[in-house]
């Protein structure tokens, strides 16, 4: 849930205000939890959720409730879409930039690997990138290692003001999560079971 939570902060910085279509890369339990958690925040007029193996397609738009339409293609799902969350394990690209709108936003997620990747290099070098660590995404992310791409800012720098959040263009998100948000979600699980425990 932490790293759908982060994904939905670089959204609500950084996708276009009139954001409609949402496309989801992957079926699996970071699927779900981006699907809950940007479901619960955004309204979306529709979701739409591509993975490779077309039974689990259809199996994740049976478990949830919404706007969901299963597809049938990545190319398919992304077209047209204003944010795009990939959450794959794939080690080759699965978005590639030429079906991407101008102006949409990417949640990258998956390929947490030097050597991995999800995005290609048309994507990465036409976007504006932000990163969780800049340093984290210098060492660990193929997307950003092997395309050569700069990280414009962290997107700590966003919140506090240093850096510009770029709507008006595409931009991705390069997740790959932080030992801060286990700490910062602990505490909040914490603090509320502490809550109930004096309550009772
Ligand atoms: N940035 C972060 O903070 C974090 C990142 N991650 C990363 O997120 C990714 C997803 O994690 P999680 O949801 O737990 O994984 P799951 O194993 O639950 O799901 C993986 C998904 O990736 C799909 N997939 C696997 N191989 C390929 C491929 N070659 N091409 C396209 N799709 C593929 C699977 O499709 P199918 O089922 O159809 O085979 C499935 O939908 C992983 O890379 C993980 O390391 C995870 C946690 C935190
Ligand atoms: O932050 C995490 O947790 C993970 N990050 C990348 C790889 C999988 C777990």
């Amino acid at each position: 849930m932490r790293t759908a939570a982060v994904s939905a902060i670089s959204a609500k910085l950084l996708m276009s205000p009139g954001a409609e279509v949402l496309a989801i890369l992957g079926t699996g339990k970071q699927a779900l939890s981006h699907y809950n958690v940007f479901t619960e925040i955004f309204s979306f007029k529709e979701v739409r959720v591509w993975s490779q193996t077309k039974e689990r397609v259809e199996r994740f738009v049976r478990s949830v409730e919404g706007p969901v339409r299963g597809c049938s293609s990545a190319e398919e799902a992304v077209r047209g879409a204003d944010v795009i969350v990939t959450v794959t394990r794939s080690t080759e690209p699965v978005l590639y930039g030429q079906w991407v709108k101008a102006g949409a936003h990417v949640a990258a997620v998956g390929a947490c690997r030097p050597d991995w990747r999800e995005l290609d290099d048309m994507l990465m070098k036409s976007a504006v990138v932000y990163a969780d660590s800049r340093e984290g995404a210098l060492s660990e992310s193929g997307d950003v290692i092997l395309s050569g791409a700069e990280v414009f800012a962290e997107l700590g720098d966003v919140i506090n003001g240093t850096k510009s959040a770029q709507r008006e263009k595409t931009t991705v998100f390069k997740s790959l999560g932080m030992g801060v948000e286990d700490a910062v979600s602990a505490k909040l699980v914490f603090d509320q079971w502490t809550a109930k425990a004096t309550k009772s």
